[in-house]
């Protein structure tokens, strides 16, 4: 069979995609946090994985740089990126939302503006619903956004919900959930069939 290269996020999910994968049985030689290294080989020689910022994984995945990707719905949502995506592996779970002040939100007859790391998602929120927003993107602490007077309200990801609480904002809308995905190239499903599928079916029994 042939090998496989899987983009995996760097981050938040990554140790527990690793879990993951070392129930379904593979297994990365050297692999160990305090390393810098990038590339690792499985056990078995089947796959090599590729460590890449989560924001970048359905890019890697889309453009065939990596067969298959391990990435947050909220990155595969705001890439739009044309890949297959097959298995939710409940990981990382969280939701969008619109959050802000709880009073009626204030915009002096201006445009509303939006704050967010995910102005693609934001902006698809708004258009379903006729609201003409002007987005801001940002690459972290959303939150501050309102409190700085930087945007009306934010769209961000939420999951205990203490970031929204701690800041005084409240969470306005609630959107859809997120989780990690199994994402695959939409070239290598048909030419790397059996790799790709053997791939998918030990993960599923990680999921069993
Ligand atoms: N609070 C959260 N709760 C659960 N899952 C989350 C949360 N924040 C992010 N995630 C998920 O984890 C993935 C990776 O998050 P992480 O914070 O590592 O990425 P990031 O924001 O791009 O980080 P950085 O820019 O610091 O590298 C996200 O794409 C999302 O799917
Ligand atoms: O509902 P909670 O459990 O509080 O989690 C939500 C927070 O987690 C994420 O931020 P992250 O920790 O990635 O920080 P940053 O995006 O601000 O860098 C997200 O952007 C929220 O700010």
């Amino acid at each position: 069979m042939e090998m496989i290269t899987l983009a995996l996020a760097k981050g938040r999910t990554a140790d527990d995609s690793i879990k993951l994968l070392e129930k379904a049985g593979v297994y990365f030689d050297d692999l160990s946090h305090k390393s810098r290294k990038l590339v690792f080989y499985d056990n078995t020689h089947q796959v090599k994985l590729i460590f890449v910022k989560a924001v970048d994984v359905p890019t890697y995945v889309e453009n065939g740089a990596a067969d298959i990707g391990i990435a947050g719905k909220d990155n595969i949502m705001e890439a739009q990126a044309d890949i297959y995506e097959i298995l939710d592996l409940k990981l990382g779970q969280c939701k969008f939302a619109v959050a802000g002040f709880s009073h009626e939100q204030q915009t002096n007859g201006n445009v509303l503006t939006v704050a967010s790391k995910y102005p693609v998602v934001a902006k698809t929120h708004f258009r379903k619903k006729n609201i003409p927003v002007e987005t801001i993107k940002l690459n972290g602490s959303v939150e501050l956004a309102p409190i700085i007077g930087l945007a009306d309200v934010i769209v961000d990801i939420v999951e205990t919900g203490n970031t929204i609480k701690e800041n005084g904002l409240t969470i306005l809308e609630e959107l859809d959930s997120v989780s990690t995905r199994l994402i695959v190239n939409k070239a290598s499903f048909t030419t790397k069939s059996e790799s790709v599928h053997a791939f998918i079916n030990t993960l599923q029994t990680g999921l069993e």
